[in-house]
């Protein structure tokens, strides 16, 4: 049990349950090949039935951590800073990233956009998803649409949610990667067809790396 006093200071965003922290190559979508330090921040109630981080939903089983103990670690290994989850957008991010700024970060969040967008973004990557769509608010801020393609209806889920992003706004497909076999081929089909999009690979997965 977490005393009230630490789940104040969790719901104000100054303590935030941390799941895991790894220096690696951002492996998806528009910065893919870079290198980045990640924060995996516990907790979402989206549940995706493919999720690939399922361990991460129950924030209770993640330590509340300090936001200046979280900073410090990152700055160590590298200025650009991919915040994830769980579902980072549950939580106030005011806090951390006001912190990651002071010291100069670039800072990304993967985000569904289910819940209010807090705190400050230098690159936006909205991955929503049907069970509960993002909040109308976030669509004109994403720099990045990514959806997950699992089966054939989703590309119509992808169109429906890309007229709602901005112009500059890079769309992208990405296989879900226990369906990657059977809808590989017809992702790379829809984008030749469809060129306004591109195709986004979980190549961390084929690189054996976080
Ligand atoms: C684990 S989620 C965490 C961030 C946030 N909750 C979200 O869904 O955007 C990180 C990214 O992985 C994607 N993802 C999760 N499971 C996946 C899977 N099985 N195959 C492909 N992409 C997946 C999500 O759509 C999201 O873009
Ligand atoms: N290398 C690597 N790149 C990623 N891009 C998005 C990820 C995520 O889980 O949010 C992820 C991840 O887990 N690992
Ligand atoms: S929203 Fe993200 S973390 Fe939550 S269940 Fe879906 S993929 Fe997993
Ligand atoms: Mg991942």
């Amino acid at each position: 049990m977490i005393s009230e006093e630490t789940k104040e200071l969790v719901d104000r965003g100054v303590m935030l349950p941390l799941m895991e922290e790894f220096y690696t190559i951002q492996g998806e979508g528009y910065h893919k090949g870079t290198a980045a330090y990640f924060i995996r921040i516990g907790g979402c109630d989206v549940g995706c039935h493919w999720c690939d981080v399922k361990e991460s939903w129950d924030a209770n089983v993640h330590p509340p951590t300090h936001i200046g103990q979280i900073v410090e670690n990152a700055v160590k290994y590298s200025k650009t800073i991919v915040i994830t989850g769980g579902e980072p957008l549950t939580w106030d991010m005011t806090q951390l990233t006001g912190n990651l700024k002071k010291q100069g970060c670039d800072i990304h969040i993967e985000t569904s956009g289910a819940y209010d967008l807090t705190g400050t973004w230098d690159w936006i990557c909205l991955s929503p998803k049907k069970i509960k769509l993002p909040k109308p608010e976030i669509y004109s801020k994403a720099n990045e649409l990514k959806v997950i393609i699992f089966n054939k209806h989703d590309f119509k889920f992808a169109e429906e949610q890309a007229e709602n992003v901005g112009k500059d706004c890079i769309l992208y497909l990405q296989p879900e990667w226990s369906n990657r076999e059977k809808m590989i081929p017809l992702i790379v089909d829809y984008v030749m067809k469809n060129p306004q999009w591109k195709v986004s690979l979980q190549t961390h997965k084929y690189l054996n790396i976080p």
